[in-house]
């Protein structure tokens, strides 16, 4: 099945299926073929957000929501919220919107007696995955802005260098670093993807490249290492990427490898946006230094998956049998070199996060 076929369920990335369960897009399978895959108990929900079938910080939280929605189902005590809340939370440990949705769950069920809860579960895990959408779309309105004021300054095709993929797959719907992209490619603004591949799983070369070519955007895939090569030679325009927490003082924490395009955009004066919807924000943190970094297989690193000619999907070892690898999967990019952050409310330096958010958001 095509993205044009995924349209059909409002280009959403998970769905409910009515029956007790929710559908998924197996992001483990992409690019080699697309299929969907249903998650009918917490186990399943757990197991999905680890292995990464689901991934990027808004649809973790998504996910996790519709876990506790399934959690109600089967067993709707304050023992059974809490051992499913427990599970899910122990999936994956630096993306704020896991906590944040579980958090938002549970506060949503505390009021209700057992036999209210499982309904009450499955609207509130819908309402989060449809403000997710409404979320993105906003921040998609306010970078076209930033992409135009490219358009205006090159004259011709604007040039934008993205990290990892923080695309339609990684939320609910149209992704938050790609919506202004996208909303710009409808706009009819020229626009072109430097897609960084992003070692070690590869989320650019098989997530973003993907997303890209089946939305007709025009893009290029990178080696992780081109991109300062590419800025110094005045061919990116503006760089944008997600994150999985951003700090009250501003400070981004995303995929490994973020920090070092940071530099490079800050060396050639490259703005670096990053977009965020408001549940990545973690304002209790008073800088990136207290993000939990997640350390992942080293086997991703010393091993490589990929399609044969002949179809097969196989995986390769490059290093050296026994080798020590380390594999860090995020990095936290200082403040000082964040241009700006786009949000659903605007665009906003680092600075000015508090101020804009610390009212409405739990600290
Ligand atoms: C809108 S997604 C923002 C981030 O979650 C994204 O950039 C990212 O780093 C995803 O990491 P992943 O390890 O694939 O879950």
């Amino acid at each position: 099945m095509t993205l044009a076929r995924a349209a059909g369920n409002a280009r959403r990335t998970i769905w409910a299926t009515g029956d007790g369960g929710v559908e998924i897009i197996d992001q483990t399978l992409l690019p080699h073929s697309y299929a969907t895959r249903r998650l009918g108990t917490v186990a399943d929900v757990a197991e999905a957000i680890k292995v990464m079938r689901v991934r990027g910080a808004p649809l973790i939280g998504a996910t996790a929501a519709y876990g506790m929605a399934i959690a109600a189902d089967a067993d709707p005590s304050d023992a059974g919220l809490g051992t499913a809340r427990d599970t899910l939370f122990a999936t994956r440990p630096t993306a704020v919107n896991l906590g944040w949705a579980l958090t938002r769950m549970m506060a949503r069920l505390a009021g209700a007696g057992p036999a209210d809860r499982a309904a009450l579960a499955w609207a509130e895990a819908e309402a989060i995955a449809a403000e997710d959408v409404a979320l993105n779309a906003a921040i998609g309105d306010h970078g076209l802005a930033l992409v135009e004021t490219a358009y205006a300054a090159r004259g011709g095709t604007v040039n934008i260098l993205t990290h990892c993929n923080a695309g339609w797959l990684a939320t609910v719907g149209w992704g938050t670093a790609t919506a202004p992209i996208y909303k710009a490619h409808a706009a009819g603004i020229p626009v072109h993807v430097f897609v960084d591949e992003t070692r070690p799983r590869n989320q650019g070369a098989s997530l973003t490249a993907w997303e890209l070519g089946e939305a007709g955007v025009p893009h290029t895939l990178v080696a992780d290492n081109a991109g300062g090569h590419l800025m110094r030679r005045d061919m990116v325009d503006l760089c944008i990427v997600g994150t999985d927490r951003t700090a009250a003082n501003g400070d981004v924490c995303n995929k490994i490898g973020t920090y070092l395009k940071a530099l490079a955009a800050h060396d050639n004066g490259v703005p670096f946006y990053v977009a965020l919807p408001s549940p990545t924000l973690d304002l209790s943190l008073g800088s990136g230094d207290e993000v939990p970094i997640e350390e992942r297989d080293a086997a991703e690193v010393t091993e490589l998956a990929g399609r044969t000619a002949d179809g097969r999907i196989e995986t390769v070892r490059i290093a050296p049998p026994g080798t020590p690898a380390a594999n860090p999967a995020f990095d936290v990019t200082p403040a000082r070199l964040v241009t700006a952050l786009v949000t659903e409310r605007g665009v906003f330096r680092p600075g000015e996060l508090k101020a804009v958010f610390g009212g409405t958001l739990a600290a």
